[in-house]
C-alpha cells in the first residue's frame, strides 16, 4: 500500500495500490512540483508476431522519444503479442519473476532515463492470465501494475465479437503512481468507458490518465476520439491513449490515432494510422487554469448525491 504523501520523490516504493489520500483536500492537484510542464511521448508500433523483434523495435523507440526530450513514453496495448484470445496463453509471461518483457521494459527506462507505462503483454499469475500493464520509473524501478479491470466481451453483430474473458481474469485495483510531474493514473482499454475510474483519479489528485489500447474498425471510429475528449473535459485533466498501427494483414485490426487530449477536452495531438511517435507537452498549470475558470471540480453537490461523494474516502 501506498503510505508517503503526495511530496515524496517516487523512489523506493510502490503505487500499485491505493490508500486513502489523507491531510488534504482529494481535488487538489498532487503537483508538488519540480517540474510543471513536461513531454509525453505515444509511441504507436505495428503489431507484431515476433515477440523479441516486436520488443527490440518498442525499446529502440523508446528511445527515440527520449532522444526528442519525452519525459513520459507510453506504448500500446499488447505490444509485443498478437491481440486474441487464442495467443495470450502462448505469448504470457510471469511478473514474479520477471521476465523478457519486464527486464526490457526496465532497462529501457532506466537507460533513457523515462517514466514508462509499458502498454500491455499477457500475464500468468497463479494460473491464471492477465492484460497487464507494468509502469517504471526512470531508474527503471517498478512503480505500478495494472491488470486490466474491464475485460473488453462485446458483440456487435455482423461488425466485432470478442471475449477477453474467455482466457483473462479481471485486476481488481486501480492504479496511479507518482511522478514530480503529478500524479498519473492508468488504464488498459476498454477501461476508459467506465468513467468512474478516471473520475476517481481526478479526485485523487491525478493530472493525467493514460490507457494503452487497442480499439477497431468498428468501435474506433465511433468512440475512441468521443471517450478520451470525455473522460478529460468531466475530470478537467490529460487523458492519452495509445494504440498500436494498423495493419491489416494482422488479425486483429488496430483502430490507430493515438491521441492526447487536454483538460480543456481539446485534442491537442492525434497520429494517424501507420507508426508514428506523437509528442505533447502537458502543462500542470493549464488545468489549474482550467478549473479556476470553470471550477465543476468544487461546485459538485454531494449532499445531493452523498454516494458519490464516499469516493473522498476511497
Ligand atoms: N482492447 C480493447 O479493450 C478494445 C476496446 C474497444 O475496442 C472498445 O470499443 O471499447
Amino acid at each position: 500500500m501506498q503510505t508517503t504523501p503526495p511530496q515524496t520523490p517516487p523512489q523506493n516504493r510502490k503505487d500499485t495500490e491505493l490508500t486513502p489520500p489523507q491531510n488534504r483536500k482529494n481535488t487538489e492537484l498532487r503537483v508538488d512540483t519540480m517540474q510543471r510542464r513536461f513531454m509525453l511521448a505515444l509511441v504507436q508500433l505495428p503489431p507484431s508476431a515476433d515477440k523479441a523483434a516486436a520488443l527490440d523495435r518498442a525499446c529502440q523507440r523508446v528511445r527515440e522519444a527520449a532522444q526528442h526530450g519525452a519525459r513520459l513514453v507510453v506504448l500500446p496495448e499488447c505490444f509485443n503479442s498478437p491481440y486474441g484470445t487464442q495467443f495470450f496463453e502462448t505469448y504470457a509471461e510471469t511478473v514474479t519473476p520477471p521476465q523478457r518483457t519486464f527486464i526490457a521494459l526496465s532497462r529501457v527506462a532506466r537507460e533513457s532515463k523515462v517514466y514508462l507505462i509499458g502498454g500491455s503483454f499477457p500475464e500468468r499469475k497463479s494460473g491464471k492470465f492477465y492484460n497487464t500493464c507494468l509502469s517504471f520509473s526512470p531508474t527503471g524501478e517498478l512503480l505500478a501494475i495494472h491488470r486490466k479491470l474491464h475485460l473488453f466481451d462485446i458483440n456487435v453483430p455482423g461488425e466485432i465479437s470478442f471475449c477477453e474473458s474467455k482466457v483473462l481474469s479481471p485486476g481488481d485495483k486501480l492504479t496511479e503512481f507518482n511522478t514530480e510531474f503529478g500524479r498519473i493514473g492508468v488504464g488498459i482499454c476498454y477501461d476508459v468507458r467506465f468513467p468512474e475510474m478516471a473520475q476517481i483519479a481526478a479526485r485523487h489528485g491525478c493530472c493525467a490518465m493514460i490507457y494503452p489500447g487497442a480499439f477497431n474498425l468498428t468501435t474506433g471510429p465511433l468512440h475512441w476520439d468521443l471517450l478520451a475528449r470525455a473522460r478529460a473535459l468531466d475530470n478537467q485533466m490529460y487523458v492519452a491513449m495509445c494504440s498500436p498501427a494498423r495493419d491489416m494483414t494482422a488479425s486483429y485490426h488496430a483502430y490507430g490515432h493515438s491521441i492526447v487530449v487536454d483538460p480543456n477536452g481539446v485534442v491537442i495531438a492525434q497520429a494517424g494510422q501507420d507508426e508514428e511517435i506523437v509528442y505533447a507537452h502537458l502543462d500542470i498549470d493549464k488545468i489549474r487554469e482550467i478549473r479556476t475558470a470553470i471550477p465543476v471540480t468544487t461546485q459538485r453537490r454531494f449532499d445531493v448525491y452523498p454516494d458519490v461523494a464516499r469516493l473522498n474516502s476511497i
